[in-house]
């Protein structure tokens, strides 16, 4: 039973394959970006961190392979695989802003003099593998913000119980997770009495992932159906709602697993605080709002079958949207490594980029 959705040491990269999870725990080498593109398009590797960290980790593998005769010819080439690796799924914006990020990098080394092309070729994948250490430290800053702000809700020593959706572990990241951190680190507080998981149709993330991870980890957990959580706010005393992101825009809109919006909006009726947690990775503060967000659009696949198993009629048309967008309204607080922020907070604090 592994938790470890990236293996990458002496140059190699595998991912465990998360479409078998939970039966078959097996990992795929990932030799270069052909194979990242198609194990994050194909979702055998996902969670917006994890995207951005395996896209970057194919290139450098790549990159440790090749000889380039020029620094322009070395910019060149990850120029164009980065903006390829950003085209294998649209909605979490984590490869697009570490795509950004290198390009620029990639930009200054190469019309630095100074710097030899091994220098420069060094450099760029030494500063990819760096992504993994910062993604567990922003991850671990992350879950400890949220539970303190979870439990300066509650009066005295009482436990709490949170509902999650979707999955943000460490099945979705570097490592330990988002909202799955913020869980995680209630429960090290001896603070946590129940998580409560939602399945998460039709890719099953939480009945297949999640639960997974708190199996795992021998935290108290419940696993519900999707259409559960209107009851489950009404019948059980619920403290607090925590999803992760793949794109939270400038004034603090979110655009995360299909199904969060509706749970918002049950959180809104039922006095439950609802928040996301999302390390600045996940943050575009070049989109005023989640009207900007392009919202991906899954295989019909996907939902008329259970694995190879049809569980829907033939020739029934469906609409498989991958995310919906919480309005920042129904968001009490955005948890990242820097802190706890209210919606508006954001733009005020940060400024929208241009
Ligand atoms: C920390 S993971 C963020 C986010 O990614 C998941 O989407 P997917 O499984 O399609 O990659 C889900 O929306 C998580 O909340």
């Amino acid at each position: 039973m592994s938790l470890r959705a990236i293996k990458y040491e002496n140059n190699s990269l595998e991912i465990l394959d998360q479409l078998l999870l939970p039966a078959q725990s097996k990992y795929i080498q990932v030799k270069g970006v052909e194979d990242g593109w198609k194990v994050i398009n194909k979702m055998q590797v996902r969670g917006a961190p994890a995207i951005a960290i395996v896209g970057c980790l194919s290139l450098a593998v790549e990159l440790h392979n090749e000889n380039f005769e020029s620094k322009k010819q070395l910019r060149q080439d990850v120029e164009g695989k980065l903006n390829y690796l950003v085209s294998s799924r649209p909605t979490a914006v984590n490869m697009k802003i570490a795509a950004d990020e290198l390009i620029m990098l990639a930009n200054k080394l190469s019309e630095d003099e100074t710097v030899e092309l091994q220098d420069m070729k060094t450099l760029f994948i030494t500063t990819i593998e760096a992504m993994l250490v910062k993604d567990i430290a922003d991850n671990r800053a992350i879950g400890d913000f949220g539970a303190r702000e979870i439990l300066s809700q509650v009066t005295g020593d009482s436990q709490v119980r949170i509902l999650t959706h979707c999955n943000t572990g460490s099945l979705a990241t570097a490592g330990y997770g988002t909202a799955l951190g913020v869980i995680r680190r209630l429960h090290e507080l001896k603070r946590l009495e129940h998580v409560y998981c939602t399945e998460t149709r039709p890719y099953n993330q939480g009945a297949r992932l999640t639960a997974y991870e708190l199996v795992h980890d021998k935290i108290p957990a419940t696993l519900i159906v999707d259409s559960m959580v209107a009851a489950l706010m009404k019948h059980r005393n619920i403290s607090a709602v925590v999803v992760g992101a793949d794109r939270v825009a400038a004034n603090g809109d979110t655009a995360n697993k299909i199904g969060t919006y509706q749970i918002a909006v049950l959180a809104k009726y039922h006095g439950v605080s609802f928040y996301v947690a999302a390390p600045f990775t996940s943050i575009d503060m070049k989109i005023l709002s989640g009207d900007h967000i392009i919202i991906e659009e899954r295989p019909d696949h996907e939902m008329t079958h259970v694995g190879e198993h049809r569980i829907a009629a033939k020739g029934i048309t469906c609409w498989n949207p991958a995310f919906d967008v919480t309005p920042a309204s129904l968001i009490a607080g955005i948890i990242t490594e820097k802190g706890v922020f209210r919606p508006q907070d954001l733009i005020q604090q940060f400024g929208q980029d241009t």
